[in-house]
């Protein structure tokens, strides 16, 4: 069973169609990256996911069941872009005041505050003020309040902001962590690399809709353009041929081919070898999700308007 089904979600506001028809599922323990560049919708669909609002048409599943965001919403954590700290507060009564408000007893909330603390090195900040906080600081204490409650449902939006690569990485590993021990990751971003690293699915979203939705693995052999790096012991004078296209003008004993229709790799290597070429490395170049992202909404004026639709 999913943890999480959206079906066809709609959300309409005056002049945008935010989300415009989008269904996605997750499966328990998988972290899901929701992608798309800036006003694609992520964050209006993570608004419907969290209950803040509902959408005007479609629904969504939790655990198999039509979410009720009055009983499910205690099982979720959501981390939002915009941050909602209390400035005056000391950071361990905030922390407290919202494992409690979360429904955790003040023991269950002591217990945990102290397991996070130590674990993200924040031992020193109880009496400290979230004023007197780093953006990155901050962004710890949140994920913090986000995961204490032990919510089946994490939701992440932009959960590396301002935080330097030793943080991101301890970020990093307490979300594989999280996962591991059950927990299912929805996370927002636009960094592509931090996506490749993390998630087991993803969906991207532009103007509203989806437009591509698949394991990191599925979506990079979908947009692959049959090219292969090949290392030689020294830069071959290659002649020309039926089997490959040389794809740049190679450096370091090395170049990129393009591999043409109705052939493979077998013929590239036999079609090599029987030119004299000595060859130490032969890899497939998959493109980055960052190449794929660009090359689908790239050009693209941002969220439907009505207006164009109507016209
Ligand atoms: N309250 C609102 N009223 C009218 N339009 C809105 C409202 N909130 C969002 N929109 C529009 O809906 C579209 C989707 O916005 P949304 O905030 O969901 O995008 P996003 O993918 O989260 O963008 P970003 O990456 O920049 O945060 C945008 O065109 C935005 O202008």
């Amino acid at each position: 069973m999913h943890l999480l089904e959206a079906r066809h979600l709609k959300k309409y506001y005056a002049t945008q169609k935010a989300v415009d028809d989008i269904s996605f599922a997750i499966e328990p323990g998988k972290i899901f990256g929701l992608l798309g560049p800036n006003g694609a919708g992520k964050t209006t669909l993570l608004r419907m996911i969290t209950g803040i609002f509902f959408p005007d048409e479609g629904q969504i599943l939790f655990e198999g069941k039509p979410f009720d965001p009055m009983k499910d919403i205690a099982r979720i954590g959501y981390m939002p872009e915009e941050r909602g700290l209390y400035k005056k507060m000391k950071i361990g009564e905030q922390a407290l005041y919202l494992a409690q408000l979360r429904g955790l007893s003040k023991t269950e909330a002591m217990a945990g505050i102290k397991e996070w603390f130590v674990k993200l090195e924040m031992e020193s900040w109880w009496n400290k003020k979230v004023e007197d906080l780093s953006k990155g600081m901050s962004q710890k204490l949140q994920f913090v309040t986000t995961v204490l409650h032990q919510p089946k449902l994490i939701i992440l939006d932009e959960p590396f902001s301002g935080l330097d690569p030793v943080n991101s990485n301890v970020i990093k590993e307490e979300i594989h962590e999280l996962a591991r021990k059950g927990a299912t990751i929805i996370f927002s971003t636009h960094r592509m690399e931090q996506v490749e690293e993390i998630c087991d699915q993803i969906v991207l979203v532009n103007k509203g809709k989806k437009i591509l939705d698949g394991t990191v693995k599925e979506v990079k052999q979908q947009y692959k353009q049959h090219l292969f790096r090949v290392g030689f012991e020294a830069m071959p004078a290659l002649e020309q041929t039926p089997v490959f296209t040389v794809a740049d003008t190679g450096r370091d004993h090395a170049l990129t081919l393009k591999i043409n229709e109705g052939y493979g790799p077998n013929a590239v290597l036999q079609t090599l070898i029987q030119q004299g070429a000595v060859i130490h490395s032969f890899n497939e170049v998959l493109p980055s999700l960052n190449d794929i992202f660009i090359q689908l909404v790239e050009g693209t004026p941002a969220t439907r308007q009505f207006s164009k639709v109507i016209s």
